[in-house]
């Protein structure tokens, strides 16, 4: 069994190209302007134009309005959302029904009432994706892509919903197998861990991160 796996912020057409290459399963586009990876959708639609239809284009957002992602979808039509930010469980029921896109909800953790939060997500959310919370201390953090991880355990012992989610988080291609085994995922998400610095891919990191993800 292989572990399905999405690569997050790619900015290149060679990064995306990689990806396809060497199997990832989801390509995540940024549309958050502090963020190192963050695309206008003219560039992200031109990225996302040549990807093969069995591969998920995921657009993400940070509290997005309707016209954020009215604009995102008219440069392309991405297969998913992705939502990052403090969206509620109304607000995601309301874009699901209006764009008619599968949500993947992104639940930062830190401990094990973050777990029990996500609860409540998982009759609105097509999928969770358990990302590490930054420190308060962390002052220049994003909401998400710190390159941060969290403890894999918690999952195992305390997350028991079916709702399909994806360990995210500090990933790379050292650690990938123990998160995996450790948490029991069987979907990861990655950027800071196949990058050479913050918004640019490394096609050697992409590649040995995905060479795990398959063999696993
Ligand atoms: O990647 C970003 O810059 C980003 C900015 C704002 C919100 C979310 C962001 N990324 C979300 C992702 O899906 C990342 O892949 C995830 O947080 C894991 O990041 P990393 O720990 O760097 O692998």
């Amino acid at each position: 069994m292989s572990v399905s796996a999405k690569i997050c912020g790619l900015t290149t057409p060679e990064a995306v190209a990689e990806a396809v290459r060497h199997g990832a399963d989801y390509l995540g586009f940024v549309f958050y302007p502090r963020s190192p990876r963050a695309l206008s959708y003219e560039a992200a639609a031109q990225l996302a134009a040549v990807v093969p239809a069995g591969v998920k284009t995921v657009a993400l957002f940070v509290d997005p309005s309707d016209a954020d992602i009215a604009a995102a979808l008219q440069a392309h039509a991405f297969d998913l959302l992705q939502l990052h930010g403090n969206e509620t469980p109304e607000r995601i029921a309301a874009l699901r029904a209006r764009f008619g896109r599968p949500v993947i909800k992104a639940i930062p953790v830190s401990g094990l009432e973050d777990i029990e939060k996500a609860r409540q997500y998982i009759d609105v959310a097509d999928m969770l994706l358990f990302d590490a919370k930054a420190p308060k201390s962390m002052a220049d953090a994003l909401p998400g892509g710190n390159g941060l991880s969290f403890d894999w355990e918690l999952l195992a012992s305390h997350w028991t919903s079916d709702k399909p989610w994806m360990l995210s988080g500090g990933l790379d291609a050292d650690c990938l197998e123990d998160a995996v085994t450790t948490s029991g995922a069987t979907r990861v998400d990655v950027s800071s861990g196949v990058e050479e610095r913050p918004g640019i891919k490394s096609l050697a990191k992409i590649r040995a991160f995905l060479a795990v993800a398959a063999r696993l």
